[in-house]
């Protein structure tokens, strides 16, 4: 039998995708079993307020700037086409079932393992897959279930504590915050004159 590949998802809103994105993917990819990591955009959140986003082609095409040049990076709109808001544990289910020859892992930071109790059906999300943690500066504990869970590996990773509310509030008042953006993805946002 041939060996599945392996395929980390990386969900978030990406409005916009930053250098703490890129830069987690690109360190998890290279110190991982993982063969690539597919950033899927989610169009809405279900803990969050659609109102303020980005339309979802605009985030997309953002996260295709950022990544387009590096193999090992894609950019997914699965999420696109699924009943809103989105559900990671249903969108697994169709990514599953779509692409049989692969095997899934879920990303994320330990900020976002804090609150996964109140994900739709996450006892089915860790029966059936793994999760790779990576390190956040976050306040709460973790729950007791989540210690030591066989199905979470804790992975070592540069803490950056960057966020895509800081970019967005800083270009509103007029500041000049290209590096903490992919510099296509930073001449876009200039263009287009978002967040202003
Ligand atoms: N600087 C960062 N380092 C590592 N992970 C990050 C960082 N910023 C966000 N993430 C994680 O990336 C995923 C997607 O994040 P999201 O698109 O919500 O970005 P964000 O910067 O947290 O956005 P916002 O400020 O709009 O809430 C989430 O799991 C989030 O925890
Ligand atoms: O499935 C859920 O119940 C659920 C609850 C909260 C968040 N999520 C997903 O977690 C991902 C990260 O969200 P965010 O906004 O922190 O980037 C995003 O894909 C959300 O749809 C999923």
């Amino acid at each position: 039998m041939t060996k599945k590949n392996s395929i980390g998802l990386y969900f978030g809103t990406f409005n916009p995708i930053h250098i703490g994105h890129l830069a987690i993917a690109n360190y998890l990819v290279e110190n991982s079993d993982l063969d690539e990591i597919w950033m899927v955009v989610t169009p809405h959140n279900p803990h969050k307020k659609k109102k303020t986003l980005l339309d979802d082609y605009q985030r997309l095409h953002m996260v295709h700037l950022a990544t387009d040049d590096y193999v090992k990076i894609k950019a997914s709109n699965i999420e696109f086409g699924l009943p809103q808001p989105s559900y990671t544990v249903n969108t697994l289910a169709h990514l599953s079932e779509k692409y049989p020859d692969k095997k899934f892992t879920l990303i994320m930071g330990e900020d976002n393992l804090k609150s996964l109790h109140k994900w739709k059906n996450y006892q089915v999300i860790l029966e059936d897959y793994s999760i790779i943690v990576y390190p956040r500066v976050s306040s709460g504990d973790l729950p007791e279930q989540f210690i030591n869970h066989s199905k979470i590996t804790k992975i070592d990773a540069p803490i950056m504590e960057i966020s895509s509310t800081m970019i967005r509030n800083g270009i509103k008042e007029g500041k000049d915050l290209r590096y903490f953006m992919h510099h296509q993805v930073q001449k876009y946002v200039e263009e287009m004159h978002f967040y202003k």
